[in-house]
């Protein structure tokens, strides 16, 4: 049993790309009134901050001193959250699919894993947050009291990357596309350290044939019934 937290329950939302998470976590963190952080641009941000310090992707001392001297921030601006890297807003930066593939490999090694494991311990500790990642119910927050895990087919997942890019003006194919996401879904499946898989007790989403509405309204139902039990539950 799990008691419910200063602010509220802590919800995880974990799963592989273009599942929906992002656009899920905002969306119910405003229906609930909570915080929501992205630990995948935490992750980004950190790939993109060793990129451009030359540092190679296997430099485990290099990786564990550019995170100790790096701060990773989010502001809200209106609707939307900024992602600062020590105070350099890094949003846009950290968005190409390039520095998605880095990260995947970035976030891969231990000293990189375990300081942002701390950072994500104490933005979340107290509760009334959504965190949504690849090990949010699995190692960061094992004890959620809420866990979700969001998937759907790698062609639908690639489908709605190759939307966004193509609004952005990239000119990567839909089958480009679709396999860069079973590629780096593949290395976050298939590592040492807090691989991407779905905790025992978190409730499966499948949003392949599903709206965003339809995943918002089981995902809210879930958290209001857990919210309604308390400290019972
Ligand atoms: N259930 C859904 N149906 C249709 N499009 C969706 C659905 N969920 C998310 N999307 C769209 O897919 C894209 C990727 O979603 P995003 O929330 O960024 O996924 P993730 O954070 O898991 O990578 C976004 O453009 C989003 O609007
Ligand atoms: N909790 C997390 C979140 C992201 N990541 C890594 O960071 C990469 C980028 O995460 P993201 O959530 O921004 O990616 P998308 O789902 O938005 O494509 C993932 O492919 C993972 O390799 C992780 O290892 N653990």
């Amino acid at each position: 049993m799990s008691a419910v937290r200063e602010n509220g329950v802590i919800v995880a939302i974990d799963g592989p790309s273009g599942a929906g998470k992002s656009s899920l976590t905002k969306l119910l963190a405003q229906r609930l009134g909570y915080i929501h952080i992205d630990t995948g641009a935490m992750f980004r941000a950190v790939a993109l901050m060793s990129k451009r310090a030359g540092i190679a992707t296997d430099d485990d001392a290099r990786l564990a001193e550019l995170c100790r001297g790096l701060d990773v921030t989010f502001v809200r601006d209106g609707a939307s959250c900024r992602v600062l890297a020590n105070g350099e807003d890094v949003s846009t930066e950290i968005r190409t699919e390039e520095i998605g593939l880095l990260t995947s490999a970035i976030s891969a090694r231990k000293p990189v894993r375990e300081a942002l494991l701390t950072m994500q311990r104490a933005m979340g500790a107290k509760g009334g947050v959504i965190l949504e990642g690849r090990d949010i119910g699995t190692v960061v927050f094992p004890d959620a009291e809420v866990k979700f895990f969001l998937s759907a087919s790698a062609e639908e997942r690639g489908r709605r990357r190759y939307l966004e890019l193509a609004a952005r003006g990239d000119s990567a194919t839909l089958e480009e596309t679709i396999a860069k996401v079973i590629q780096r879904d593949k290395q976050d499946e298939g590592r040492e350290h807090a691989p991407l898989k779905q905790a025992d007790d978190a409730l499966p989403i499948d949003s392949t044939s599903l709206s965003i509405e339809e995943v918002l309204s089981v995902m809210e139902n879930a958290v209001r019934e857990r919210l309604a039990q308390g400290d019972k539950g």
